[in-house]
């Protein structure tokens, strides 16, 4: 079927067809800001589709709050596109950023409720700000307090609230204009893990119940796993790996997300580690990992205990992630079995790795 010449403008009858519909919410092309001989931003492309979950994740220094504040009009990059819902906003007076802002609903690390104010008061201030009367805005601020599970506290003061509670308000108030994007710049980092993975249930809840997309910038690998559909690692102002959470997590590429996944993915025991030489002793047994991902997670150790004599898990197992089974295990085994072992893995396409070789039981 021939393709009208205005679908690629993504325009026909001054309908937006799927094309137009499919346009990220944000998108960056080669973002350079550099403050002095330090590059904070060092050519970054990025899309957040529309109703996706991305976790920017990086290191202290990385470039993440750079990134925030160009996306927000607060910073000015040095050159590049930064693009929120097909405007270029690069280049943008302060009054033209104006309803662009309005775009984007900001939640912080450590929550910025004004004090003074009612917590209803502070869901319905970016209202206030865009000219809604009283009555309209603090209807929609019960709206969304309800919907945070605040309902009760609507005449309170954030002083009485939990640092949970806090940041439920911080995400109605993030809501209340009814945003293209959540901006969230570390919204777990202030909070124990209980009230944490509450916090991106609820994120996680509003993203599915109202299509709202979200950049999420945390430097914690377990948010991004909890909550993320995708994640771009960055590093000294570039990203240096990008992917599916559970693509990521079961074969991380990059040094950089290798190191941030420490701690979040099994290891190889201190213990074991320290033992292991690189070659093999007549006796001894070889140390290998094997990363797998999908059904075959679940049935891989079974199936070797058929194939392979005296084989033994030392460390890992099977873990869920964005409700695809990821397999990690390490075992050790005889020498002589490697062959069979790498035959068994290929119809799976397990990642096989020998670490190293021990001379006699760990
Ligand atoms: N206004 C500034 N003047 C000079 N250097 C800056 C400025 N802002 C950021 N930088 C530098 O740019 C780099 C990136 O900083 P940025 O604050 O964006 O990192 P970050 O990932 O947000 O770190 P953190 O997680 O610690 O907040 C760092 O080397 C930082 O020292």
């Amino acid at each position: 079927m021939p393709v009208p010449a205005d679908a690629a403008s993504g325009v026909a009858d001054g309908v937006p067809n799927q094309s137009a519909a499919a346009k990220p919410v944000v998108r960056l092309d080669d973002v350079r800001r550099h403050f002095g001989t330090t590059p904070a931003l060092d050519g970054i492309s990025l899309t957040v589709a529309k109703g996706e979950i991305l976790g920017l994740i990086g290191r202290s220094g990385a470039g993440k709050s750079t990134l925030i504040r160009c996306l927000n009009g607060l910073e000015r990059p040095d050159s590049g596109v930064i693009e929120i819902e097909g405007s270029d906003i690069v280049g943008l007076s302060e009054e033209q950023l104006q309803p662009l802002r309005r775009r984007i609903g900001m939640i912080f690390q450590h929550f910025n409720l004004l004090s003074a104010k009612t917590v209803e008061d502070n869901v319905a201030l970016p209202l206030k700000i865009a000219g809604w009367d009283r009555a309209k805005r603090l209807a929609r601020a019960r709206e969304l307090l309800d919907l945070v599970g605040l309902t009760d506290k609507a005449r309170a003061y954030p002083r009485a609230l939990s640092g949970g509670q806090k940041q439920r308000v911080g995400i109605a108030r993030a809501l209340a204009a009814n945003p293209a994007l959540i901006l969230s710049d570390e919204a777990t980092s202030a909070l124990d893990p209980e009230t944490t993975g509450s916090i991106l249930a609820l994120l996680k809840d509003i993203n599915a119940r109202l299509g709202v997309t979200i950049l999420l910038i945390t430097h914690e690998m377990e948010v991004v796993r909890q909550v993320a559909d995708r994640v771009a690692v960055i590093d000294k102002g570039r990203i240096v790996e990008e992917g599916p959470v559970w693509s990521v997590f079961s074969r991380p590429e990059a040094d950089t997300t290798k190191a941030l996944l420490s701690g979040v993915r099994a290891s190889l025991p201190r213990h074991v580690a320290a033992r292991l030489a690189p070659s093999a002793t007549a006796r001894g047994e070889m140390i290998v990992s094997i990363d797998i991902t999908g059904p075959q997670a679940a049935t891989l150790l079974p199936g070797l205990a058929t194939e392979i004599a005296g084989w033994r898990l030392i460390h890992g197992g099977v873990e869920t992630i964005q409700e695809r089974p990821v397999g990690r295990f390490f075992l050790a085994l005889p020498v002589s079995s490697l062959a069979t072992l790498q035959a068994h893995l290929v119809p799976s396409g397990a990642h096989l790795e020998v670490l190293g070789h021990v001379a006699d039981d760990v």
